[in-house]
């Protein structure tokens, strides 16, 4: 598992490790892991020409400490200083006694630079790049320079992964002790290019604000049928999906279920004739969902329209999980009393709408616009787009680091619900059927792309590929 940390907890776990150490002890750790990655994105340090953006708090002094470093070695370094009186002193002695230097020209030395370290912000920054800095980031951007953010891209916001005003745009991250959750999530994690993490020693709770799953929590997590399994052990998942104006949705959700490790899945609606003909296993009936017979968990939404359906899943006593046309004008009281757990799987625009808010706002702040709808409902909360969160009203914050955006495509996200349902009526708890149905889908939609465009029926067929290779990991 991937964790992050918001930067209260990054803090005090830094001041206990502190009290431990000599003074400076924790930032010159800090400082020679920027500075060998550094050397690792140079190959060769000896005559680079290395440019320090320093901003005036400990960021700026571990940009400092490192280009000391490297002037150690040989390069050719010159820091820009964007409040010379506030400078880290020690950071920037040192720099002056290793050979450094600082730059009098700083677009001068910013347009033949080989290395531009941002150490501007970092956990202590608050609000986007100030006016000073904003034409320095653009440069160290515009130049053939690698951009190499110390701790955080400045300008992002740590905790949250909003980027509210203008940013440094990185090649690459290295951040110290812990991953933050803005290194993780869109729109600040574009910012941050490769990040790569430095351990420094912290002791840090057990329980993250943010965590992403790796192949080896999702292969722990997979259903697999024992010696006693039977198609109804294995839970059946039943689908509510399509109409006349949208037969193709009800085909995708079932390509979807087939393929999450549901024993069977039940069709409800008017699409069973299109279902059949590529799915001649799927059980198809045209009635309610109540006669359909019993499922371990239903999906009811895609491609639904005005379609029935929605108030009769959500009062059955078995998971659900809304998606697409199910979302709207969604009661948050009718799925906070439910006895079982809902899964609301809106993209940016529906999550919009039930939050009463544009989309760019959603897109601007999905941390707390995926928390916000999952109290307001009491469920689960699955945010679709460039990262994929799962929340729930309190607890870690899933992100799914696996998407591509190929995935980009109609039909796609009623491929996920199918495959996040099965995985419901599989036995999975909410979080973890939402996260591994997003990992699983991401990483198809890159085997179905392949870096060209690729179908949402292409991704389902993708899924069991996925799937070995993600259970191959497992212990
Ligand atoms: N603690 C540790 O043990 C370790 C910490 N480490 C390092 O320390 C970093 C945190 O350092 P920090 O706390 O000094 O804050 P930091 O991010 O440098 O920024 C604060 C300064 O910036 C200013 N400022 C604020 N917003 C701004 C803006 N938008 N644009 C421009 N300026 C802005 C603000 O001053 P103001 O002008 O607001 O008075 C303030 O002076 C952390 O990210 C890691 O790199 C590592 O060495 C490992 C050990
Ligand atoms: N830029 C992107 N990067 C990665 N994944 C994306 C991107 N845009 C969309 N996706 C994924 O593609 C799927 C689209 O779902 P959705 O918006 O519901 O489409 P549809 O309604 O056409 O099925 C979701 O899984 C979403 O996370
Ligand atoms: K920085």
């Amino acid at each position: 598992m991937r964790t992050a940390y918001d930067v209260d907890t990054v803090r005090a776990a830094e001041g206990e490790l502190m009290a431990l150490l000599p003074p400076g002890a924790l930032m010159q750790r800090a400082a020679a892991g920027l500075a060998a990655a550094c050397a690792d994105m140079l190959g060769r340090v000896y005559g680079a020409r290395v440019v320090l953006l320093v901003g005036s708090g400990d960021n700026g002094g571990d940009a400092l400490y490192a280009g000391a470093r490297l002037a150690r070695r040989g390069a050719g370094v010159g820091a820009v200083l964007l409040n010379p009186d506030r400078a880290h002193p020690e950071g920037l002695a040192a720099l002056l006694r290793a050979g450094g230097r600082v730059a009098d020209d700083p677009f001068e030395v910013l347009a033949v630079a080989d290395l531009v370290l941002d150490g501007i912000t970092g956990i202590g920054g608050r609000g986007g790049l100030r006016p000073d800095a904003i034409p320095l980031a653009r440069a160290a951007r515009g130049s053939n320079a690698v951009v190499v953010a110390v701790d955080l891209p400045s300008g992002v916001d740590a905790g949250t992964g909003e980027v509210p005003g203008e940013a440094l745009r990185a090649d690459a991250t290295v951040t110290f002790g812990a991953y933050k959750p803005g290194l993780l999530i869109d729109p600040a994690r574009e910012y941050a290019g490769a990040v790569r993490l430095i351990p420094i020693g912290l002791d840090l709770p057990s329980v993250p604000s943010v965590e992403a799953l790796q192949h080896a929590d999702v292969a722990d997590l997979l259903p697999t049928p024992g010696a006693e399994s039977d198609k109804y052990r294995r839970g059946v998942v039943g689908i509510v999906a399509g109409s006349a104006r949208y037969p193709g949705a009800a085909v995708l959700a079932v390509a979807g279920a087939l393929r999450g490790g549901a024993g069977a899945v039940r069709y409800v609606g008017p699409g069973g004739d299109a279902v059949i003909a590529r799915f001649p296993e799927t059980l198809v009936s045209d009635g309610s969902p109540a006669k359909a017979g019993r499922v371990q968990a239903w999906v009811v939404g895609p491609g639904l329209g005005d379609g029935p359906g929605v108030d009769e899943v959500l009062g059955s006593d078995v998971p659900v999980l809304v998606d697409a046309d199910g979302l709207r004008c969604l009661d948050p009281d009718a799925v906070r009393g439910r006895p079982a757990a809902t899964l609301l799987t809106p993209h940016a625009g529906e999550a919009a709408a039930l939050l009463g808010v544009p989309r760019e706002k959603v897109e601007a702040e999905r941390l707390a616009s995926a928390r916000e709808l999952a109290s307001r409902y009491g469920a689960t909360v699955l945010l679709k787009g460039s990262t994929t969160l799962v929340a729930d009203a309190d607890g870690p914050v899933r992100v799914n680091p696996t998407g591509t955006s190929w995935l980009a495509t109609a039909g796609s996200g009623d491929v996920l619900s199918g495959l996040a349902g099965s995985l419901l009526a599989a036995g999975l708890g909410a979080r973890d059927a939402g996260s591994v149905a997003a990992y699983l889908h991401g990483l198809a939609g890159r085997h179905a792309s392949q870096g060209a465009p690729a179908t949402a029926y292409g991704v389902a067929g993708a899924v069991p590929g996925v799937w070995r290779d993600v259970a191959a990991s497992g212990g």
